[in-house]
């Protein structure tokens, strides 16, 4: 990748990220935190609380990382659409790849991408859920004073394992969803595009939209659980693992995992039904060490 192009992605990454890093921020405060009633009642009490910037905390390490993170996304599609179709960028006009084969490649770079996005991703989210106001003179600290202090308590309190908190969940969420954005931003500009010629800047711009917009659908469900699992183990450890997380324990499934894994075997009526807090009937699907 020249190095004009490497730049120019960072540049633009970095400005979405500024743009959408406030969203990003309430996102993650309803995603972790019940102190908030809602978008505005959470959008509210930020600013009447942290300012202005309390919107932007954890913005740094993204903004820092988007270029590289990026680059493994784009490069490892294209490397893969290479491997699976035998094809080269510029013959991929002329003869477009499956869907299938665009499909697999975007979750390769998902998936890959995950992996480095992780301990970054982690950092963010423990500093965008310090809800202490941004350098008030004489008042307490928060308990992270910035993104390398915060990679470095969690390096000390809980090993290099610490800083990978939540990944398993993020791999989950970006290997299928970025499949899916791959094929919906592929398959717009196919729609839109006249045969043989190169997608306009405005179909570009329409296909990566809606292309963000059904991936991001997708991706919300393991995206809360991410974010809780990312929080979790700040004070003691609440979830076992993703499933855990997952499990809601008054939920048909949690109800029949529990039936199946009671000691005696024999049926509980629901009102009876005591779901242990973990790990919450997962211990017969053999996806969980048992307690
Ligand atoms: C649709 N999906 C799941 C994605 N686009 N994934 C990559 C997002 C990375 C971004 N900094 C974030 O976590 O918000």
């Amino acid at each position: 990748m020249p190095v004009e192009e490497f730049v120019a992605g960072w540049i633009s990454g970095a400005l979405g990220l500024v743009l959408g890093h406030p969203f990003d921020t309430v996102k993650v405060r309803l995603q972790t935190q019940t102190t908030y009633r809602g978008i505005v009642d959470c959008m509210v009490k930020i600013y009447r609380h942290e300012s202005l910037l309390g919107f932007f905390k954890g913005m740094s390490f993204p903004i820092a990382s988007i270029a590289v993170v990026n680059s493994v996304l784009f490069g490892v599609y294209s490397n893969t659409l290479l491997l699976l179709t035998a094809t080269s960028h510029q013959e991929r006009r002329a003869q477009p790849p499956s869907y299938m084969h665009i499909f697999l490649a975007g979750c390769t770079g998902g998936f890959l991408q995950a992996y480095c996005l992780a301990p970054f991703d982690l950092i963010k989210v423990r500093l965008q859920n310090q809800t202490e106001p941004v350098a008030q003179p004489g008042s307490p600290p928060p308990q992270y004073q910035g993104p390398v202090h915060c990679a470095a308590s969690i390096f000390r309190e809980e090993g290099y394992r610490g800083l990978f908190r939540g990944a398993w969940a993020l791999m989950l969420r970006d290997t299928p969803t970025m499949g899916i954005y791959f094929i919906t931003y592929e398959g717009l500009c196919h729609q839109y595009t006249p045969e043989g010629q190169n997608p306009s800047s405005a179909t570009v711009l329409v296909a990566g939209g809606f292309a963000g917009i059904a991936s991001w659908v997708a991706a919300t469900p393991l995206d809360v659980i991410k974010s809780r699992m990312q929080m979790d183990g700040l004070r003691r450890r609440v979830y076992q693992g993703v499933l855990d997380c997952m499990d809601n324990p008054m939920s048909p499934l949690a109800r029949i995992l529990q039936w199946l894994s009671s000691p005696s075997g024999k049926a509980q009526t629901p009102s009876t039904l005591q779901v242990p807090p973990s790990p919450r009937g997962f211990v017969l699907l053999g996806l969980l060490p048992g307690p």
